[in-house]
């Protein structure tokens, strides 16, 4: 893990008066990063997580991005997925398709999104959709779609956008439970989440999510307030709390999420 003193120098913040000013300050941070990113090497590998994200995405509809975005060079992951059939309502991608993807403005190829597979969510088979998630994200290094970090061979993903439940947790990495501490796999699962259901679900193991050059973390309203207090006083059995990247990790907050931060921090 890194130290301390390495998450606090990284990690920044914002705070927005709103949630919808948190979306929209969401959807320009991505939609830079992806400039970027596709002028520099002609791919942009963004993941998202579940949630209320999959909401503020649909800012990157609003008409000032209209004929702005490549979105034939978007690859998109997914740093957390439930394991149920990917039309069940409690899927990250259903929820992702129904709200942003589906949308006639967003034209990113089928083959660049990237599911879990769906034998294996319909069957609920977490430790199989973990274990082809993986492979999927190792053949994507292969072929030099997804980038490396440093000499790891980890998977360096461009941009991941982040939540964090009431409870701390990112992804679907849960305060006390074991898949926080797995260092060696790129993805893990677990079958008992308790705290956010549902039970089954695949997840970014820790190291791939610190290895992304970008995480932005967006966490709104008065739910999250104490986990966002306790993150930026770096309680550590919070795994948000030991959320890095490698350029860049920030906090994007509306007020209410913010609102019993230490002063001055
Ligand atoms: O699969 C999931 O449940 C999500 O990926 C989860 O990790 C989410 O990001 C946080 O729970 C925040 O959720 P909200 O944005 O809905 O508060």
């Amino acid at each position: 893990m890194a130290s301390a003193s390495a998450v606090k120098k990284i990690r920044k913040k914002k705070v927005f008066p709103t949630d919808d000013d948190v979306a929209e300050a969401l959807a320009e941070y991505t939609f830079n990063l992806s400039k970027k990113f596709y002028e520099e090497r002609d791919y942009f590998t963004v993941v998202i997580s579940g949630g209320d994200l999959t909401f503020w995405l649909r800012k990157l509809l609003d008409t000032k991005y209209d004929d702005k975005i490549e979105w034939s060079k978007w690859h998109i992951f997914w740093v957390d997925e439930r394991v149920v059939p990917l039309d069940d309502e409690d899927s990250n991608y259903k929820q992702a398709l129904d709200r942003f993807l589906s949308h006639t403005k967003v034209s990113i190829p089928i083959a660049n999104i990237y599911t879990i597979d769906q034998d294996c969510a319909a069957l609920g088979d977490a430790k199989g959709a973990a274990i082809l998630y993986e492979e999927c994200i190792k053949k994507l290094v292969n072929q030099n779609i997804i980038r490396t970090y440093k000499s790891s061979g980890f998977p360096q993903f461009d941009l991941q956008l982040l939540g964090m439940g009431p409870d701390g947790h990112m992804a679907s990495l849960f305060p006390g439970r074991y898949q926080i501490n797995e260092k060696a796999s790129l993805v893990t699962y677990i079958t008992n989440s308790t705290t956010k259901p549902p039970p089954k679900r695949i997840t970014f193991t820790l190291p791939v999510i610190n290895c992304a050059s970008y995480n932005l973390m967006a966490v709104c309203g008065e739910a999250q307030t104490d986990a966002v207090a306790k993150v930026f006083k770096n309680d550590f059995t919070l795994p948000s709390a030991r959320l890095t990247a490698d350029t860049e990790a920030i906090w994007y907050l509306d007020q209410a999420a913010a609102s019993e931060l230490p002063i001055g921090l």
